[in-house]
């Protein structure tokens, strides 16, 4: 039997803290996650063993001796790890921001839960700059010159990989989605299919379901219009109804993804739909993606929170604790998936492309990732787009004459009496339209104000790279850095004068010196290579909801409505949410 030397008390516990220095050094130098489970419990569970024989001999209880190990062990490691990373040995050291989150990402989880993380990053940049330490690894940016080099051009190596937070879409043990495909080759690759879905004549093969939903959307608007009501003014949660819209966009993303196959469980069970679906069919009374949605949205609550410690989200996932919402809006999608692969379709949806169906590019795509996009290409778009939906029309509604003036040209272009506001090319052409939506080169005033990704655009050099240069310094790899859209769109360097006001005018002539409007700064989109892929789908909806909405109702705040609820409103959880947009709307025809 092996001879275990017989050490002082103090001589044991220096050995613990030996350890517990040793571990430290490992975690540092390796990146153990605590995913990687018999790494964690031989580091973190098996180490302090070691202190704990050699403490026995000296104590009169086992019980103390395990305690005593165990406790100083884990103590020295935290003491540790704390006087690294506020130690001027830390490579993020040079970089300035508050002392506890240098110390840990965990108080940063208090802040994501109140759903105002966008505010504490205002303040954090209002006090230490356009570089911020936000965590022990993580930067903030806000800084135009700096986007270019973090996020990639469109040609050319891509720096950086978008962040550990993706990890949370995918299922344990399948090929992650699009976004969460860390490999820049894979995802180049991968990309390219998706770039086939979002052509011009792609969308244009897509257009007429959305039409039919904008349609749907105003034709239940004009049952609820004053004084159509019965004579009673009464009031609607406009925000509601765009958020519906969106869940309806299960709809249209069932129609664009998916063929359609909502449409059928509605109308009833034909060719077995009911049964491939399960339980979302006892939802009838609203649309059953909608269920799928709410339940989703609890979870991504928890996502909006956990993103700042992925190590807990790739534990969670590594216990196959996947959160109940999302299971079911997994099953959900996966059902769909296999009624559209065993029915087939007419038309070139988004399934098409993103399976290569017709074979385009030679990519084999198996069952998982194509299961996984599909499941985020009808989860990217729903509350994006319902939150722009939503902003664009509380804007309109502070600025009565921004209205009349888009009605003027919108009318110009489509008097009531001929024709809808559909069509695509035109719409994508009228200068005011887009100053309030889309102007191009990218730029949008309730875009700007009310990015939807506000603060979690997220990168992280890949490994092997060395690092990224950002603002003259190289910062290393595995340092997750933030460039968050709407601190950059407040900007007073790149938005200016008063950029947190909704003037349109700032965008109809670049070159006018009234205005400085930096379109490098606008990113509600993201950039390079890797950016919003579904944008121009986005863009084709919300010009049109837009466009019919303000040629077809006058529109005002109800009574009582105080317009300064709805920055207190906001909430970012991920994603930004609204709150209410309690609104009267008069029939104008
Ligand atoms: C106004 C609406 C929308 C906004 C503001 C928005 C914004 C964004 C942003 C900021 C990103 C992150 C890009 C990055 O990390 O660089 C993103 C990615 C993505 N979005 Fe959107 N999005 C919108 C609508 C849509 C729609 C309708 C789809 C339809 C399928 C979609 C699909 C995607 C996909 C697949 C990605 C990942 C792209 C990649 O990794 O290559 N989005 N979006």
């Amino acid at each position: 039997m092996a001879h275990i030397p017989t050490l002082s008390l103090k001589e044991s516990l220096l050995f613990d803290v030996f350890c517990a220095l040793v571990v430290h050094k490992i975690y540092n130098k390796y990146e153990v996650e605590p995913a990687n489970l018999i790494a964690t419990f031989l580091l973190l569970a098996g180490v302090p063993a070691l202190p704990y024989y050699l403490l026995v001999p000296c104590m009169e209880s086992t019980v103390v001796a395990v305690l005593l190990a165990y406790a100083l062990f884990y103590v020295s490691l935290a003491v540790s790890v704390i006087l690294y990373r506020i130690s001027p040995m830390h490579p993020l050291a040079m970089y300035p921001g508050p002392l506890y989150l240098k110390i840990s990402k965990l108080f940063w989880m208090y802040h994501a839960s109140t759903g105002k993380q966008y505010v504490l990053f205002t303040r954090l940049h209002d006090k230490y700059g356009f570089v911020v330490r936000i965590g022990p690894n993580e930067l903030s940016i806000v800084d135009v010159e700096s986007i270019p080099p973090i996020i990639g051009l469109r040609k050319g190596p891509l720096p950086t990989h978008s962040a550990l937070v993706w990890i949370a879409h995918g299922i344990p043990g399948t090929i992650p989605s699009l976004p969460a495909a860390r490999d820049v080759d894979v995802h180049d690759q991968r990309r390219k299919l998706w770039n086939h879905g979002f052509t011009t004549s792609a969308l244009k093969e897509l257009q007429p379901a959305v039409e039919n939903r904008v349609l749907e959307l105003v034709d239940e608007l004009g049952k609820r219009t004053f004084p159509k009501s019965g004579g009673r003014e009464i009031s609607l949660d406009l925000a509601l109804w765009m958020s519906n819209f969106a869940m309806d966009r299960y709809d249209v993303m069932g129609d664009m993804v998916l063929s359609g196959g909502f449409s059928l469980v509605r109308k009833g069970d034909e060719g077995g739909t009911r049964a491939l679906l399960g339980d979302f069919v006892e939802c009838d009374s609203f649309p059953l993606h909608g269920e799928a949605y709410r339940l989703t949205y609890k979870d991504l609550r928890v996502v909006g929170v956990l993103q700042h410690t992925p190590w807990i989200i790739g534990l969670i996932h590594k216990l196959a604790a996947v959160p109940e919402g999302m299971r079911k809006f997994q099953e959900f999608a996966f059902q769909r998936y296999k009624m559209r692969r065993s029915q087939g379709t007419a038309t070139r949806d988004l399934f098409h492309y993103i399976t290569n169906e017709e074979g385009l590019e030679k990519i084999e795509v198996p069952t998982d990732q194509g299961m996984n996009d599909v499941l985020t290409a009808i989860g990217a778009g729903a509350d994006t787009t319902s939150t722009v939906l939503a902003a664009v029309f509380f804007y309109l509604l502070s600025n009565p004459s921004v209205c009349m003036r888009l009605r003027k040209e919108v009318e110009s272009e489509f008097p009531v009496e001929e024709r809808e506001p559909f069509d695509a090319v035109k719409l994508a052409r009228m200068p005011y339209l887009n100053a309030v939506m889309q102007y191009p080169p990218l730029s949008n005033e309730a875009l700007r104000l009310q990015p939807p990704v506000a603060t979690s655009l997220q990168r992280c050099p890949l490994e092997g790279s060395g690092g990224v240069i950002v603002a003259g310094r190289l910062v290393p790899e595995s340092t997750i850095l933030y460039l968050p859209p709407y601190l950059h769109h407040r900007d007073e360097r790149y938005f200016s004068p008063s950029p947190d006001s909704f003037i349109p005018e700032r965008w109809l002539d670049l070159d006018n010196k009234k205005f400085t409007t930096n379109v490098a700064a606008f990113i509600p989109f993201s950039a390079g290579r890797a950016n919003c892929v579904g944008k121009s789908l986005a863009l084709m909806e919300i010009r049109m909801v837009v466009a019919t909405i303000v040629q077809r109702f006058d529109m005002e705040f109800a009574e009582g409505y105080d317009p300064h609820k709805w920055e207190e409103d906001l909430q970012e959880f991920f994603v930004m949410k609204v709150g209410k947009l309690p609104v009267v709307l008069r029939a104008r025809h």
